[in-house]
């Protein structure tokens, strides 16, 4: 895709009080409950002008739901959406705008391309719906091709184009009528993955080139963090944190966004004595003062993630703790290590084979064998520590 400049703004009904002072897009207090199932709870949301906002998630967490939400595909049980300022659906008062009026471009997984329209009539079809004018059709179904590689294309069926061309064409269709708000839903999720890294980086490229404010769902962690200004974390329903992806990464919410986002094992820590250690390692931390004031007099436990960013290897003997190696998987550019850390002395006296061995995630830059001896250093201040529930 080669953006050019940026698009001028259509003069939708439901956004034409937008100002910038404003969020494009706001969720306030959106809940969705069908039958006995309880989807969404309460989820607040606020797109500047050009943001992109991920929303991501394990299967079921609600992602596409909170998405039609705003498409418009369905109504909140509870809560408000406004797009440029303009209330767009309203549980207390009942308000409701479509689909159609809300400026909204959509992209979807399976392309949704129509089989029986050439591709040019695909693109063109939301300009149809417009009232747009043949000539000025023309032009701008040639300039939406353009954008996404594929000048000339028009006279092409759907199915004489491979996946990632088909949605190449889905993404000219959503923004062929200059909306101000992309929705996209999972739509690299059908492309292999050399085609997905490609289309993901044109495709943030595009949206940012053409100013548009974007909610874009996904499941692929590394593509939310590529494309998007912030990733909504969503667990069960909720957003459970809501952050740029450098500040999900250096400090998540809690022990369970931790290992969704595949940073490093979380471990117990026990405090005796004024010294916090791992319950299953010899090894010694020591939290930051704001987390220590917090831990009330009964509070001698927390949990603390050994993040790989946190930890380095050295020589046995000269880190923090030793440990072995239990196998070593090349990268590509590095090598992952895993080691397992040396129990604490009294608890393997006690209990010489490990009940609940402490493997840790190191990077190196050399291979090394299984079962080699090593010293693993940490690195105080890139530990995340969480109070125990
Ligand atoms: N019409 C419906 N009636 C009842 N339950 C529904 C309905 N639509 C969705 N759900 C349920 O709501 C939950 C959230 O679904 P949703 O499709 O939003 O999840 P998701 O995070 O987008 O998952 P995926 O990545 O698999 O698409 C799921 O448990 C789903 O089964």
């Amino acid at each position: 895709m080669t953006p050019t400049a940026a698009h001028a703004r259509d003069n939708d009904p439901a956004s034409g009080s937008a100002s910038t002072a404003q969020p494009e897009v706001s969720v306030d207090g959106v809940a969705l409950t069908i039958g006995q199932n309880t989807i969404l709870r309460r989820i607040d949301l606020a797109l500047p002008p050009g943001h992109i906002q991920a929303l991501l998630g394990p299967s079921g967490c609600g992602k596409t739901t909170l998405l039609r939400i705003v498409a418009g595909l369905l109504t909140p049980s509870e809560g408000k959406v406004r797009i440029g300022g303009a209330t767009v659906a309203d549980a207390s008062s009942g308000a409701f705008v479509p689909p159609e009026r809300r400026g909204l471009g959509m992209v979807f997984q399976d392309y949704a391309l129509w089989p029986h329209l050439s591709i040019g009539g695909n693109v063109a079809f939301p300009l149809e719906m417009r009232g747009v004018g043949g000539a000025e059709r023309k032009t701008r179904v040639a300039k939406a091709l353009a954008l996404v590689g594929l000048s000339g294309f028009e006279a092409r069926s759907p199915a004489s184009l491979s996946g990632g061309q088909q949605q190449r064409v889905a993404i000219a269709r959503a923004i062929v009528a200059e909306p101000r708000i992309v929705l996209f839903d999972e739509p690299l999720s059908n492309l292999d993955k050399e085609l997905r890294d490609q289309l993901s980086t044109e495709l943030a490229a595009l949206v940012r080139d053409l100013g548009l404010t974007a909610l874009y769902v996904t499941h692929d962690q590394g593509e939310a963090f590529a494309m998007a200004d912030s990733v909504a974390i969503m667990r069960g329903g909720q957003i459970v944190q809501n952050a740029p992806p450098e500040e999900l990464v250096d400090a998540p919410a809690d022990p369970e966004t931790a290992e969704f986002l595949n940073l490093g094992p979380v471990f117990t820590a026990v405090e005796r004595d004024g010294a916090w250690r791992l319950t299953d390692a010899d090894l010694a931390l020591e939290p930051p003062s704001a987390f220590a004031g917090q831990s009330g007099a009964n509070s001698r436990k927390a949990r603390v993630l050994l993040a790989r960013r946190a930890l380095s290897l050295t020589a046995p003997g000269t880190g923090d703790c030793d440990g072995t190696v239990n196998h070593s998987l090349f990268r590509g550019d590095h090598h992952l290590v895993t080691v397992a850390l040396d129990r604490p002395a009294q608890a393997a006296a006690a209990q010489p084979v490990a009940t609940h061995p402490v493997d840790v995630l190191v990077v190196s830059e050399r291979r090394i064998r299984t079962g080699e001896r090593v010293g693993v250093r940490v690195l105080p201040d890139r530990l995340r520590w969480f109070a125990d529930a």
